[in-house]
């Protein structure tokens, strides 16, 4: 007599041949003839409960992977290193550790609120590569297909996806290195529209808040302040702000400011884009920078006061203006001439970037300026709002100081101190 247990494992393997065979004829249906094709194809259809999604990882004719396809890659890596048996190992260039992901024509069952579904991972291989030994250009589209009941499909799209994109991004955070960005002058830049115009390294600096001199009750209060932030994603969208803020810090040279954006973007775990504001062309590029700029991360212009005239700029359009009411035609020729040098970044381009339209893109992103002269910049570029937080870092204050003595000499208390 047949036992019930070995009646369903009949089912489920026929269940199984019976999707290899559907992805099979999806695979290789382009060979059919046209008619033969419609027929097979309401013939599988009709039989088939089963629903199947596809994530390509180049859709389109967009030039960067799809966003999808690489969460979904992330978030099936945890699953896959432990369920599929062919396996790929790879060093990713943001990843701490090696990555494993299903190799090619690999499938995983995966289990959401007691439904099952499962993950292939597929490559196309473009027609003309069939064809063609020479069609060097035509590589394989690899993608995923997500396979389910059709009785799930609500679940599935609604809440099941969203939960993969979720984690996957959650891990590709945890697991990713940091980088401090910096924005060299690319020649070619706009002849590769793909490539990025900032260049990065590893982001290993070893400032933290504790190790950092200065008044404790000042220290806490910054540390909470950033910590708000990192959590305040439903704040600043009940308010309907801009996940941002900005710090300015300023102070004599070499108290500690440059050591602070390097604590904080350890604490917060963040990367650094350093904004080279001498370096920018002008405000088209500036606008192409800071769309580049990732979550998650904190854009430092150093010395701002040095890297820009943003100061005389203003003055010295009202010296313009007063030009032209005297004589308007040398100064319309003075205007032609410097016309051409268009290598200007300027205040209004900066305040545009920083609270205009164009802030909103990306979230969750500290904007830092670190300066030795607060008085010498335009009071629009630092009012608060703009700048949410002033900070002045000081000389060594006496429970700076202690800080520096743990540091350095590991000392707790000493004799001398209370003639310091
Ligand atoms: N408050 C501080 N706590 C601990 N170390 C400090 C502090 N201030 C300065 N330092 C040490 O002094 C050096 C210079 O500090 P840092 O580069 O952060 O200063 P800065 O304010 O950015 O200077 P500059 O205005 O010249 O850019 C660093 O090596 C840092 O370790
Ligand atoms: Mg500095």
């Amino acid at each position: 007599m047949v036992s019930l247990g070995e009646t369903w494992a009949g089912a489920g393997s026929t269940i199984a041949a019976g999707m290899f065979l559907y992805t099979m004829f999806q695979q290789y249906s382009h060979l059919l003839p046209h008619q033969f094709q419609v027929y097979t194809r309401w013939f599988f259809n009709f039989f088939n409960p089963y629903i199947s999604i596809s994530f390509y990882e180049y859709t389109g004719d967009r030039y960067e992977r799809s966003p999808v396809y690489a969460d979904i890659e992330t978030y099936l890596t945890s699953n896959s290193s432990q369920l599929a048996k062919r396996l790929k190992a790879d060093v990713v260039d943001d990843s701490k550790d090696l990555v494993f992901s299903m190799d090619d024509y690999e499938e995983i069952t995966d289990s959401y609120k007691g439904v099952e579904l499962w993950w292939a991972s597929c490559q196309s291989v473009p027609i003309s590569q069939t064809i063609s030994l020479y069609a060097s250009d035509a590589s394989e589209r690899r993608y995923y297909t997500l396979s389910f009941h059709y009785k799930h499909r609500k679940l599935i799209t609604e809440s099941y996806l969203k939960h993969v994109r979720e984690q996957g991004k959650k891990m590709k955070i945890e697991n990713r290195l940091r980088k401090l960005y910096t924005n060299n002058e690319t020649e070619n830049w706009s002849s590769h529209q793909s490539k990025s115009m900032w260049s990065h390294v590893a982001f290993e600096h070893p400032s933290t808040f504790e190790k950092l001199a200065m008044d404790p009750v000042k220290k806490q209060e910054i540390v909470d302040d950033l910590i708000a932030f990192n959590k305040g994603k439903d704040y600043y969208a009940k308010v309907g702000k801009a996940w941002k803020r900005g710090y300015l810090l300023y102070g004599p040279p070499g108290t500690g400011k440059s050591s602070m954006v390097a604590a904080m973007a350890n604490l917060l775990d963040y990367d650094v884009y350093d904004l080279e504001l001498t370096s920018v062309k002008n405000n088209n590029e500036l606008k192409k920078l800071f769309i580049e700029v990732s979550s998650k991360s904190i854009i430092v212009i150093e010395d701002i006061d040095c890297s820009l005239d943003l100061t005389g700029q203003r003055k010295e359009e009202e010296k313009k203006e007063d030009a032209k009411a005297k004589n308007p035609i040398a100064q319309l020729v003075k205007d032609e001439e410097s016309s051409g040098d268009d290598s200007k970044v300027t205040l209004s381009g900066l305040l545009n970037f920083i609270d205009g339209l164009w802030s909103s893109c990306g979230e969750e992103r500290l904007i830092v300026f670190t300066t030795n002269h607060v008085n010498k910049l335009d009071p629009a570029l630092i009012r608060r709002g703009r700048m949410d937080k002033h900070i002045e870092l000081s000389y060594c204050c006496f429970e700076g100081f202690k800080v520096l003595a743990k540091n350095y000499l590991d000392l707790d208390s000493h004799p001398t101190f209370e003639t310091i």
